[in-house]
């Protein structure tokens, strides 16, 4: 155990320009052979017919559940738009649903996003701040981590005047097993900035349950 933990902190590398990781991938015949484990753990057989693809689709799955590893969120956020007339007040993008896997057990968390920013030089598209919650969702994760991690990246890349992030999720793994607890959620928030301020927390999160469209 110890040697496998070592062979792969010496293999792991942080990307020179980018809070990616770089970690040597199996093989696909590699990560489909684990599969066939995985389906004999459970009691199952692999041969029969009706699972002989799975290893191949569980790992096309996998690669769109964790592609959050090969990208980056700065360069989604690296096109800033600048005339917006002196715009400065608080943009918010509520209720960006999003799929994360837990770190602990790589079982879902489920939930949505908000985010909050006051402008300084500028303004992103509102996709990007969407894309930053894919970059940092598709990886095995907690919910603290990952609230965490999206602010960091849009106060790096935008200096703005503050940044607010609102995370609700439930976890499968409170759910669906262990204490089983269905429609428990929990929440995360990490604020920066004028966001320190709780007069602006009340206002974020008034406008975040504030009736939608
Ligand atoms: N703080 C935090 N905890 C999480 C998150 N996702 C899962 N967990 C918790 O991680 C904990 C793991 O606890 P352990 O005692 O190591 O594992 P376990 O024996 O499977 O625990 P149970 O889930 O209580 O059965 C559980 O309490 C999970 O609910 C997360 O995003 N943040
Ligand atoms: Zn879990």
């Amino acid at each position: 155990m110890d040697n496998v933990v070592k062979s792969l902190s010496v293999e792991r590398a942080r990307s020179p320009s980018a809070d990616k990781f770089i970690v040597k991938q199996p093989t696909q015949v590699e990560a489909e052979e684990a599969v066939r484990t995985l389906i004999r753990w459970a009691g199952d057989d692999p041969s029969r017919e009706g699972l002989l693809d799975t290893p191949q689709r569980v790992a096309k799955a996998y690669r769109e559940f964790y592609k959050g590893y090969g990208e980056d969120a700065q360069d989604a956020l690296e096109r800033v738009f600048e005339e917006v007339e002196g715009y400065k007040d608080m943009v918010l993008v509520r209720d960006i649903p999003f799929y994360s896997h837990c770190e602990h057990h790589m079982v879902p968390f489920v939930g949505k996003v908000h985010i909050g920013y006051y402008p300084s030089s500028g303004v992103v598209g509102l996709s990007k701040l969407a894309r930053v919650v894919e970059v940092y969702a598709r990886r095995l994760q907690t919910q603290e981590t990952m609230t965490a991690q999206i602010a960091q990246a849009i106060e790096k890349a935008l200096k703005p005047g503050g940044v607010a992030v609102l995370v609700e999720a439930e976890h499968m793994c409170m759910s669906m097993r262990g204490v089983q607890k269905q429609g428990s959620s929990t929440m995360t928030t990490q604020y920066t900035g004028r966001f320190r301020d709780p007069a602006e927390q009340v206002r974020f999160f008034t406008m975040v349950k504030s009736p939608g469209l």
